[in-house]
């Protein structure tokens, strides 16, 4: 990046404080935030009138205001696609880990009571099957399809829903069953993945009404945001056995963990991990590599390659 531009960055890998973020703003023609640094409209309007580019390394764009960007006249770009198949392989990995009680069994053998094992035993760690059992994509883009090939893989039969359908040969390649009721598709399916960007019309999506049409034996798998699900009524159905299990990258208000979480995470009723949906090498060269080609598209006067629209609602 510093071989292209004249760069001041952040080398400790934390967020920036909202001070430092303000000062950035009122020198840096192009502004490059993580999903964690939060350029909410009050911050834009206090943007110098330099900064042209909000060119944020992260492939949701829920941290960032694009409207008020707009309004400012700052284009707003993100990094889609390079990571939809690392992203689902944790969804993936998620969807096992929580019915096949993965974690459970590998904190066993790396815990205080490993030696203790006794070995095989016919009721020993038992789970529920994936193979034959019904998924229910929330969101069906990039990566709520990504899942979707990734679970039709493993024997799951494919549900989704999605704000429109997707196009033809892929739901007949997936077999997938579009439902145009959410509310139905939770109270049929045995999993449920939550697929869909945070945005206005998806915060609480999966409110505590909806979290009360899913069955008792079903499980409930976010590698999305945590406030497309109401935390708190999700922990409340976890605690009651309303819902058999949760796998959980990510949360409402990372990087806290509600306690609650983690003392179910113990008991085995959920498995939780640190967002890192998309953390591979691989993914964040190719996220760097994509801030490079929006900057640079923007400034030689053409439109950015992944520029973000406003009016996401
Ligand atoms: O969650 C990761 C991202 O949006 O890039």
């Amino acid at each position: 990046m510093s071989e292209l531009f004249d760069t001041t960055c952040n080398h400790d890998d934390r967020p920036l404080s909202r001070a430092e973020l303000a000062a950035a703003m009122q020198q840096a023609d192009v502004l490059v935030p993580t999903l964690t640094d939060q350029i909410d409209a009050g911050l834009i309007e206090e943007a110098g009138p330099q900064l042209k580019l909000i060119a944020s390394f992260s492939n949701g764009i829920d941290n960032v205001d694009v409207d008020a960007a707009a309004k400012k006249g700052i284009t707003v770009t993100n990094t889609p696609n390079v990571l939809t198949e690392d992203t689902a392989d944790m969804t993936m990995a998620l969807v096992l880990s929580v019915p096949r009680r993965l974690a459970e069994g590998a904190h066993f053998l790396a815990g205080p009571d490993a030696e203790g094992w006794q070995g095989w035993s016919p009721t020993w760690m038992l789970g529920r099957r994936i193979w034959g059992k019904r998924i229910g994509i929330v969101g069906m883009g990039r990566i709520g399809t990504a899942v979707a090939r990734r679970a039709k893989a493993f024997g799951l039969s494919v549900h989704y829903h999605n704000r429109g359908r997707i196009n033809p040969e892929t739901e007949a390649e997936l077999e997938a069953t579009y439902w145009d009721s959410l509310d139905q598709m939770l109270a049929r399916v045995d999993i449920v993945s939550v697929n869909c960007p945070s945005t206005p019309a998806t915060y609480h999506l999966i409110s505590a009404r909806r979290l009360a049409l899913i069955r008792p034996e079903a499980y409930i798998v976010n590698t999305s945001r945590g406030d497309v699900i109401d935390e708190e009524a999700l922990i409340r159905c976890l605690e009651e056995d309303r819902i058999a299990g949760a796998g959980l990258d990510v949360f409402e208000n990372e990087p806290d963990v509600n306690p609650r979480l983690i003392a179910l995470a113990r008991k085995g009723k959920a498995v939780l991990l640190p967002h890192m949906g998309s953390a591979t090498l691989e993914s964040r060269i190719d996220m760097g590599d994509k801030v490079i080609i929006n900057i640079r598209t923007f400034f030689d006067g053409h439109r950015p390659p992944n520029r973000v629209l406003p009016g996401r609602a």
